[in-house]
Order: C-alpha cells, then structure tokens, then sequence
C-alpha cells in the first residue's frame, strides 16, 4: 500500500495553507507530521483522507490518482483509510456498539451482510473485529459501558479501536492525544505500533517532538505550507539538513 501527496497546494478564501507538498506512506510504517499550530497538519490529513481535494497537484493511492477517478472508485478507495478525529465523536450506546459502528458504515452491503452473520454466532454478540481492537485499546472488559460514562481519554480510545475495527490499510491520526494524561496517551502510543506491526500504514499530526521522536519511523516536519525536511526519525531530530528544520526542533523558531 502507497498514499501518496504528490506536489499539492491548496488555499483556503485566497489564503495558500499547502503549497507544492508532497508526502508518501507505506503500509508498515509510522510517518509523524509535526509543525506549528495552525501550519496545516489538519489540512494535509484531510486531503490524504480523501475528504479534501487539492488545488493543485494529485493523491495517489497504490499508483491511482484518487481525483482522476470516477467516483465510486474514490469511495472504495476512501472506506481503506480511517481517520481519528481531536474530537472522539462517540454517540450514545455502548462501547462495543461505537465500534460495530466503524464496521457499519466503511464496509460494502455485502461485507456487511457477512459481519451481522458472523456476529450471530459470537457468544457476547459482537463482532471478533470489535473485540480485538477494543483489546488493543485495552477496554475489552468496558464493552458494554455506555460510551457517555468514559473519560476523555478512554473515549478517545474507543474512537481509535473504531478506526482499528475494520482494519483499514491507512490510519491517519490527529493529535491523538493532544488532552490526554500519561496511561491513556501511552496506551494510544502502544496502540499506534500494534497499528503499525499488522502492516497499516499511520500518519500522525502531533505537536508534541516527544511523541514523534517515540512512535514515528519517520517524520516530517511541516513549515511555511511545505515539507521543510522529511526522514528517518532519528535523522531529522539528531542531524536536520534544512536550517529552518533546526530552529523548529531546538526551539529557536517561534511562530
Ligand atoms: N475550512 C476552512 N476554511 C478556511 N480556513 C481554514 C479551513 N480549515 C483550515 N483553515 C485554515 O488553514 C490553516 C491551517 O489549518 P489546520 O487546521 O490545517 O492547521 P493545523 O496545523 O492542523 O493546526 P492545529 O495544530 O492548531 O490543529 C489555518 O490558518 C486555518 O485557519
């Protein structure tokens, strides 16, 4: 699996946010955006999400330009990316119910059809799916909680085994734990890894370096609208190459 930005620039009421960026991710890696608030990040997933269209420029998934094709195309293209939202967005059921949700709506009618039969003959009435990526969030045991019982952090947790549950190919992840406390943080870190052990590919947008420095393969660093460096992890933060890059990561460049 390949997605791929391919020299985008987009502009919101005449205002450029991206201009001429390009990222790729493989299937089996962590790539972490990182940059300023209000830089763009947001904006970059969105259009690697499909959800946004480039001015200029082309997303490429496994060699198919997503905005040259047709439409249906597009959308089946869409249901192989999940994407976590800052916001949790959980509705009123239960834990397991927000999860089965994920299933729902991303799958085919016919797939769907296939996951209601094979729900039938699970003994807790839930899909394995569910379960397995309820455990990798470490909430197995609180499915049948009502989500508006959760704390934020284990809300934003039911929200990433949602986008785990119907094992997409890319998971994209926006400041996945920008409010959250150490264990929840570290259980959505570890879950980020799992994500990328079963060969999904995960793009990340943190401000937090620590965090990019603890879970991303590489990183790319996102300023002024454009990718200023981009690299192995280690690379990046140890050695930068682009002198823009070097004040970010030290803390010299204040925005
Ligand atoms: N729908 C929109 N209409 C107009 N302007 C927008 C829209 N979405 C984002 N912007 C603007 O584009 C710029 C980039 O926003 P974006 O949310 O992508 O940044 P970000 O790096 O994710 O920021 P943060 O880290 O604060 O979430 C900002 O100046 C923002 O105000």
């Amino acid at each position: 699996m390949t997605l791929r930005a391919r020299d985008v620039s987009l502009a919101y009421d005449g205002t450029t946010v991206l201009d001429g960026l390009s990222l790729t991710v493989e299937g089996g890696e962590v790539v972490a955006v990182i940059g300023p608030s209000g830089v763009g990040k947001t904006t970059l997933l969105r259009l690697l999400a499909l959800f946004e269209r480039p001015d200029d420029g082309t997303v490429e998934f496994d060699g198919v330009d997503v905005w040259a094709a047709g439409e249906s195309e597009r959308l089946a293209l869409r249901r192989r990316i999940g994407m976590v939202f800052q916001d949790a967005g959980l509705f009123d059921a239960s834990v397991a119910r927000n999860v089965e949700y994920g299933l729902r709506i991303r799958r085919s009618w016919r797939d769907r059809v296939g996951e209601e039969l094979r729900s039938l003959v699970r003994s807790n009435g839930h899909p394995a799916a569910v379960e397995e990526a309820l455990t990798v969030v470490g909430l197995a045991d609180s499915r049948e909680q009502t989500a508006r019982s959760l704390s934020g952090g284990e809300a934003q947790r039911v929200s990433f085994a949602r986008a785990l549950a119907y094992d997409p190919d890319v998971l994209l992840l926006d400041e996945p734990t920008s409010d959250l406390d150490p264990r929840n943080t570290a259980v959505i870190e570890e879950a980020i890894t799992e994500a990328r052990d079963r060969g999904i590919g995960v793009v990340v947008a943190t401000h937090d370096m620590h965090q990019a420095q603890r879970v991303a393969d590489r990183v790319a660093v996102l300023l002024d609208a454009d990718v200023s460096e981009c690299g192995p992890t280690e690379a990046v933060f140890e050695n930068p190459t682009d002198a823009r890059t070097r004040k970010f990561i030290s803390g010299e460049l204040v925005y």
